[in-house]
């Protein structure tokens, strides 16, 4: 049976990259999607302002939306002191699965929690089925119409606080209207666009960086 591309790109992490080595992991992904097949991965240019920011932030509490592969998954957790973690959500099982064996690759397991699910169902169990108290950084790279009404949520369950930064990828492309329009208008949030280009491409993107002022 055909392949899917998550799955050859998981092979070309194991072929290419060396285990316990997780920026040979990103590397390599990067490397696959630049010269083999286009993937929806934060990518190498805002990859670096995400690194950037997380560097900034030094969490001790992570919540990605939207593990895909696991690249952003892997690039984060390869900068996180020791006893912090990620806990990323994917509600695909075929991707989930790919990106814990990507994980697993980077041997980033201890840090990174990978839960099966939809953010809807997942962010209000937060603080009973994790021990979760408010995260530091949310990283949002999910269904783009999704980033607003999981940040609501977010606020909701009281797990921002002041001082947590929203990291959100695609504002321009695809695009995130509704979500921009909030971080940018709300006088609970200061908003910082961080201009970029499309993964693997010389469209423009960027990120968008958001502190919550509670
Ligand atoms: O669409 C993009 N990303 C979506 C990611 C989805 C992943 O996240 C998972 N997911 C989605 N919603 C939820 C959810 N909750 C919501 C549903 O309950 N809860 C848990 N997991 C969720 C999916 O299963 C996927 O694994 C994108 C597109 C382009 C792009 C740009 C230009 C082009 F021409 C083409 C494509 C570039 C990018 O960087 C992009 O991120
Ligand atoms: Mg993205």
């Amino acid at each position: 049976t055909q392949s899917t591309r998550p799955q050859r790109l998981l092979h070309a992490v194991q072929k290419n990259a060396t285990k316990g080595d997780p920026r040979s992991v990103v590397k390599a992904i990067d490397n696959f999607c630049r010269q083999k097949e286009w993937a929806m991965n934060v990518g190498d240019e805002k990859g670096c302002i995400l690194d950037s920011v997380v560097s900034e932030v030094n969490p001790v509490t992570v919540l990605e939306l939207g593990t895909y592969c696991g690249y952003s998954t892997v690039r984060i957790a390869s900068l996180l002191p020791p006893r912090a973690k990620i806990i990323t959500l994917e509600f695909n099982p075929d991707y989930a699965k790919i990106a814990r064996q990507v994980i697993a690759w980077a041997g980033l397991e201890d840090k990174i929690q990978v839960v099966e699910g939809p953010s809807g169902e997942w962010i209000p169990k937060m603080k009973e089925q994790f021990g979760v108290k408010t995260f530091d950084l949310v990283f949002l790279d999910h269904w783009k119409d999704r980033y607003l009404p999981d940040t609501k949520l977010l606020e909701d369950c009281g797990l921002l606080r002041k001082g947590t930064i929203l990291l959100a990828d695609n504002v321009i492309c695809p695009g995130t209207p509704d979500y921009l329009e909030y971080v940018r208008n709300s006088p609970r949030y200061k908003s910082q666009y961080f201009k970029s280009h499309l993964e693997y491409t010389k469209a423009e993107d960027g990120l968008e960086k958001s502190v919550f002022l509670g």
